[in-house]
């Protein structure tokens, strides 16, 4: 059974994925940056969103196939429509939710991760949020709320699903 971590940024996938065996867990942002040698958001730059899509996909798909116990993908898994029919096929897809403000929040106090999508306006940030949100929920079997929980609390609610 493989669980697979959606939500938007910052809603807490990849720290929650850390907590599972590293054998068995991926994260497909760190499996990106190391494919295409450089951060996302210098690839944003240099290429453009559209090209970090196709290669999420693509890392995306062999992910599923390899048999990892715990996928943690990025907020933008949602965009294309491949993605989202693949994740409604697949069962034990985690939505991990919170607020807009909890995420906002999170997202600015998070000095690691440069997200160039979260470069834009607040405004614009809460749009994007607006329009994943209804993605999210159209391709989740589980939805865990992660506001007022530490991530330990979270990745204990996943374990305890299977
Ligand atoms: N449940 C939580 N409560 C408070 N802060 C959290 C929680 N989950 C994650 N964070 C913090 O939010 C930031 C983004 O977390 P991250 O795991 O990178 O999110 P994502 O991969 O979903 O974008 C990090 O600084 C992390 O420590
Ligand atoms: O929401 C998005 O479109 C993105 C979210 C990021 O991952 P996190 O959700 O882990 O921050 C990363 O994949 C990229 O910056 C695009
Ligand atoms: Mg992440």
């Amino acid at each position: 059974m493989t669980v697979i971590l959606i939500g938007f940024m910052a809603a807490g996938k990849s720290t929650v994925g850390k907590a599972f065996d590293q054998e068995k867990f991926i994260d497909l942002d760190k499996k990106i940056e190391k494919e295409i040698g450089m951060t996302i958001a210098q690839f944003f730059q240099e290429y453009s969103e559209d090209k970090f899509r196709q290669i999420e996909r693509e890392v995306f798909k062999t992910a599923v196939q390899s048999g990892y116990a715990v996928i943690a993908t990025g907020g933008g898994i949602v965009n294309l429509i491949e993605n989202r029919n693949c994740l409604k096929k697949l069962g034990n897809v985690v939505y991990l939710k919170a607020d807009f403000e909890t995420l906002y929040e999170r997202i600015l106090l998070d000095k690691e991760n440069g997200r160039p999508l979260a470069f834009q306006s607040k405004e614009e940030v809460e749009k994007l949020f607006a329009q994943r949100v209804k993605l999210y929920e159209e391709v989740a079997d589980i939805v865990i709320e992660t506001r007022g929980k530490s991530p330990e609390e979270v990745v204990k609610e996943i374990q305890e699903l299977k």
